[in-house]
C-alpha cells in the first residue's frame, strides 16, 4: 500500500491494536480519506465520528481488510495490512452495516456456520455457539430463523457471530443504529463486557452519546482528516458553549436584570439571560450573589456544560476548517449551528 506522494513514516513498534499512518482514499476524483493517522491502544474502546459520508465506513472498511487503502501503512492486531492481510482477518471481527446475518436460516445455524468458516472443530464450534447464545440472550429464538429476529436481536446474533473466531480487535459500524433505547443499553453492556475481556473495539457512530458513554477516545473525522482526537472530556474542554440561563416570569425582573447584565445574551421573547459560563459553584454563587444583592427573584437557573453535541457541531460545521484544532473552529453557540 505505498503511498504515490510522500512516504509514509515508520510506524513505531507499540501495543496498538490499531496503528495507522497516512491512510488515503479517492473515489473517482473525490477525496475521502486525505491521510489519517490512528492509534488505538490495545484493549480500549476507540470511537470514530464524523458526518455523513466523512468516510467512517471507508476507514473501517480499509483496517478490516475489505477494500485497500490509495497510500498510508497500518497494522491491526500487530500485523501488517497490506503485507499479511490474513493474519489481520484471523485476529478481527467486524460487523455493521454489512451484517453477516443469513436471514433464511436460524440463529444457531447462522452462528455454527461462522464456526466452519472459523475451520474449529464440530464439537468445539457447537460448545462456542452454545456459549455465545447463553451469552448474548439468544437461546429461546437460537431454532427460529434470523428473519423473525427483532432488530436489537439481529444486531445481537451479529455481533456474537462476529465473536466465534475470538477476535481480538472488533470494528463495530454503527451497531446501534435503529436500535431501541434498551437495545442500544444492551448493546453498549455487551461492548463494555467485551472490553474487560481485553478485546479492542474500534467503533462508529452517529450517537454522540454512545461515544461519550463507551468510549475511552474519540476522534472526529471531517473533509477527510481527523479534525479533533482525545478523551471525551478533553474534546469538551476545548469548546465553549458552557453557559448559565436565567429564566423570568415577570417581564420587569427580567427588563432590571438584563439591564444591569449588559453582557448577558437576550432572549426577550422567553425572558432568559443567557451567560457564559464554566459552570463552576464560584461562577454560579456570583450570579446567584449578584441576583440577591439587585433583589431579582429569579424564576429558573439553568447550567449549560458543552458536550459532545458542542464538539460535534463546532467541528464539523461548514465554518470549520478541516485539519485545524478545536481551538481554531467555529465559536457559534449550537443553536446557531443546528
Ligand atoms: N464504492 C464507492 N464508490 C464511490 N464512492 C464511494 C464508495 N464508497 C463510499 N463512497 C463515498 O465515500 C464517501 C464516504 O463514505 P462512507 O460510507 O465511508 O462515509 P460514512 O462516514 O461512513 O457515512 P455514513 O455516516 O453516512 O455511513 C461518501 O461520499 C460516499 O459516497
Amino acid at each position: 500500500m505505498p503511498s504515490p506522494a510522500a512516504p509514509p513514516a515508520p510506524l513505531a513498534d507499540s501495543p496498538s491494536a490499531v496503528a495507522a499512518t497516512g491512510l488515503r482514499k479517492s473515489y473517482g476524483g473525490k477525496t475521502v480519506l486525505d491521510g489519517i493517522d490512528l492509534h488505538i491502544p490495545a484493549g480500549s474502546v476507540f470511537a470514530l465520528l464524523g458526518p455523513n459520508g466523512a468516510g467512517k465506513t471507508t476507514a473501517v472498511k480499509i483496517l478490516s481488510t475489505l477494500i485497500a487503502a490509495d497510500g498510508g501503512r497500518a497494522r491491526v492486531a500487530g500485523h501488517d495490512l497490506a503485507a499479511d492481510p490474513q493474519s489481520v482477518r484471523a485476529a478481527i471481527g467486524v460487523t455493521g452495516q454489512f451484517s453477516a446475518v443469513d436471514g433464511l436460516i436460524t440463529g444457531e445455524e447462522n452462528m455454527l456456520l461462522m464456526a466452519d468458516l472459523h475451520h474449529l472443530p464440530r464439537r468445539e464450534g457447537r460448545r462456542v455457539t452454545a456459549e455465545l447464545l447463553e451469552r448474548f440472550d439468544l437461546v429461546e429464538a437460537a431454532k427460529k430463523p434470523a428473519q423473525s429476529y427483532s432488530g436489537g436481536m439481529r444486531r445481537r446474533l451479529d455481533i456474537a457471530m462476529t465473536l466465534v473466531g475470538g477476535p481480538r480487535v472488533i470494528f463495530l459500524d454503527e451497531p446501534t443504529t435503529g436500535l431501541d433505547p434498551r437495545s442500544r443499553h444492551r448493546t453498549w453492556q455487551i461492548v463494555r463486557e467485551l472490553v474487560k475481556g481485553g478485546v479492542t473495539v474500534f467503533l462508529t457512530t452517529q450517537y454522540l452519546e454512545e461515544a461519550d458513554e463507551l468510549a475511552d477516545r474519540i476522534a472526529v473525522l471531517n473533509g477527510g482528516r481527523i479534525v479533533a482526537e482525545g478523551t471525551a472530556d478533553e474534546l469538551k474542554r476545548t469548546v465553549p458553549g458552557g453557559h448559565v440561563r436565567i429564566r423570568f416570569t415577570d417581564p420587569a425582573a427580567y427588563r432590571s436584570a438584563a439591564a444591569v447584565l449588559h453582557g448577558a445574551g437576550r432572549d426577550d421573547e422567553a425572558l432568559a439571560l443567557q451567560l457564559p459560563s464554566d459552570g463552576s459553584q464560584r461562577e454560579l454563587r456570583s450570579v446567584l450573589d449578584w441576583l440577591d444583592s439587585a433583589g431579582i427573584e429569579a424564576d429558573e437557573l439553568t447550567v449549560h456544560a458543552p458536550d459532545l453535541d458542542d464538539v460535534f457541531f463546532a467541528l464539523t460545521s461548514s465554518t470549520a476548517t478541516p485539519g485545524a484544532g478545536p481551538a481554531a473552529a467555529s465559536h457559534q453557540p449550537k443553536e446557531a449551528l443546528r
